[in-house]
């Protein structure tokens, strides 16, 4: 499973163990700010426009969960790392990323709106699902400078706002036909080949 595939990723193995080289670490922390701040910005954009309360208040939900992960996690762990403004104004963010947030729009474009829930749901519930488990597989060092990482996508609020999100979508889905939800399953599949990638140049 892809998944699975992320969770011995290299770069993962290596971080659960405490033992990834600082360098590459700054390097995943700057890359993935900028990819966060485009998921912030997608969210925003699915909030407005949507018409119904409950997907509005989930909105609201995740934007919250990941203005958390953004400022209250990355950048701290940016400024505990070292990273200096000048590194992050000269960092060149990576195809994958660029790939990746350029295909979560054009889903939204060409596939709806839900094709883009369904792509943000993949980016957190696998976080969680290979946070998780690679710390049960290969972690063994709590006080590795990586163990905060592993700790913020393990954490109560993270899982629950994720199920609240799974739980939605299984309400807005529950009458599509086979070609739909195969057209689903697919964007959720590519997203994890994205994510997969992602770990590859890293
Ligand atoms: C690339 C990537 N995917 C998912 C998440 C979780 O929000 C993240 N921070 N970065």
């Amino acid at each position: 499973m892809l998944w699975d595939k992320e969770v011995n990723n290299d770069f993962i193995v290596q971080m659960a163990k405490g033992v990834l080289d600082i360098e590459r670490f700054k390097n995943y922390l700057m890359q993935d700010y900028f990819y966060l701040l485009d998921y912030l910005d997608i969210l925003k954009k699915l909030k407005n426009m949507c018409v119904h309360e409950s997907l509005t208040n989930h909105l609201d939900k995740m934007i919250n969960e990941t203005m958390h992960e953004t400022y209250s996690v990355h950048v701290p762990y940016m400024n505990r790392v070292g990273i200096t403004q000048n590194e992050i104004f000269n960092c060149k963010i990576e195809l994958v990323i660029k790939d990746y947030i350029s295909y979560i729009k054009s889903v939204i474009e060409e596939h709806t709106m839900l094709g883009g829930v369904i792509a943000l749901l993949q980016c957190s519930w696998g976080y969680a699902y290979v946070s998780e488990k690679a710390w049960k597989l290969y972690g063994n060092d709590e006080h590795s400078v990586y163990k905060d990482w592993f700790d913020a996508y393990s954490m109560g609020s993270y899982i629950d706002a994720n199920q609240d999100w799974i739980d939605l979508i299984n309400e807005m889905t529950r009458y599509l036909d086979t070609d739909q939800a195969e057209i689903l399953c697919d964007i959720f599949v590519k997203c994890a080949q994205f994510e997969n990638q992602f770990w590859n140049v890293l």
